[in-house]
């Protein structure tokens, strides 16, 4: 086995754990989040939601196969959910030296290196997370070498407009027409509407959608507290006095939400994991979702048009609304998944259902 170098991951409350480097071997600091799943280290990875953020992995043994290929289809990569690394570090427990998988082109190290972000192995995740758990997400920072780096809180920057797209994108060609605000947004998105007969028109996350003509709208997730993003909870107000059909994940589920009058706060340690199970409200049915977000939205702060649509049986905090006439409608998990369970994939379906029902088509 190589020689891996030294380097440490530093708590806001002064615990410091020693680890092995085995990606870019610089410092860097952020919030530290960690993620219950077992598997999506590529889909995490990539997700711009972790923008500012230090993952941790509570499943120990990462690597085992591989990353993926970067091969594109309808203009986008086929098994990232972004074109790059989004999280500032990565923290696990075993690194496995060997990948094996019908689909990998290289090891998770060399493209952790590629991308220039720190990886840590050799580190008790569970414990670290048994802290986390305890006194709540807290900011860190890796260090390497002698380095003593500031603290840094990426929550009190504007990282939608870090992450968003400059310019208008077009993909595919279908019926339906739908405008898709980038606050960051997931590609699985782009290709759960793609494949229901519409064309994806992504626009930047302070862009007024407005004065297009979308048959429907999009509002994806993204990184950060969603109160930095006024622009975009602005045009939200103007297009809730219209029907054109709404459609929110997680990010776009607060934005939605703070847009029709409510309020959000920010979760101890927030919600990242594979299993999470919501009730449908007024129906005995549970989902198990995906999930990534620490902010939430706060159901009693909404008015009497809306309604909560799903609710996390967990801690029973917000897991969707929709209008009670509208066709609004959100989700604070991620039905696209990417990774995790498609139990609620359906909900893209119900979305151009809407829009179908909008036109006056069947
Ligand atoms: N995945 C997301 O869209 C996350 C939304 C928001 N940044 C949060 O942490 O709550």
């Amino acid at each position: 086995m190589p020689d891996f170098k030294p380097i440490k991951l530093v708590l806001e409350d002064g615990t410091v754990f020693k680890g092995k480097s085995f990606g870019y071997h610089k410092s860097v600091a952020g919030e530290v989040v960690f993620n219950t799943a077992m598997t999506g280290y590529p889909e995490s990875l990539t997700d711009p939601s972790y923008e500012g953020q230090i993952l941790v992995s509570t499943y120990p043994l990462v690597g085992n196969y591989g990353v993926p290929h970067d091969d594109k289809e309808n203009g986008i990569p086929k098994f990232y959910e972004s074109d790059r690394i989004h999280v500032s570090g990565f923290v696990i427990s075993d690194y496995s030296f060997d990948y094996s998988h019908w689909n990998a082109r290289g090891s998770l190290g060399d493209w952790l290196e590629q991308n220039e972000v720190p990886g840590i192995f050799g580190i008790d995740t569970r414990a670290l997370t048994k802290i986390l758990r305890e006194k709540g997400t807290m900011l860190g920072k890796i260090e390497v070498d002698e380095d003593d780096i500031d603290f840094y809180d990426p929550n009190k920057e504007n990282l939608v407009a870090k992450v968003s797209t400059n310019e208008k994108i077009t993909y595919g060609n279908g019926k339906h027409k739908i405008g898709l605000v980038d606050t960051g947004g997931k590609y699985n998105i782009v290709r759960c509407l793609l494949k229901r007969d519409t064309t994806v028109t992504m626009v930047p996350w302070d862009y007024d959608f407005n004065n297009d003509d979308f048959d429907g709208i999009m509002l994806a997730n993204g990184p950060g507290d969603p109160q930095m993003c006024q622009a975009t909870i602005k045009n939200i107000s103007k297009a809730l006095n219209g029907n054109k059909p709404i459609f929110g994940i997680c990010l776009g589920n607060q934005l939605l939400g703070t847009a029709a009058g409510g309020s959000t706060h920010k979760l101890k340690y927030g919600h990242r994991a594979h299993n999470h199970p919501v009730i449908k409200v007024g129906t005995g049915t549970c989902y198990i979702t995906s999930q990534n977000h620490g902010y939430v939205l706060d159901t009693d702060s909404l008015s009497d048009e809306w309604e909560p649509l799903f609710v996390n049986i967990n801690d029973d905090t917000n897991e969707g609304i929709r209008h009670k006439t509208k066709p609004f409608f959100s989700t604070q998990f991620h039905p696209e998944a990417s990774s995790g369970p498609t139990d609620t994939e359906f909900l893209f379906d119900e979305f151009v259902d809407l829009i179908k029902a909008s036109k006056g088509e069947k």
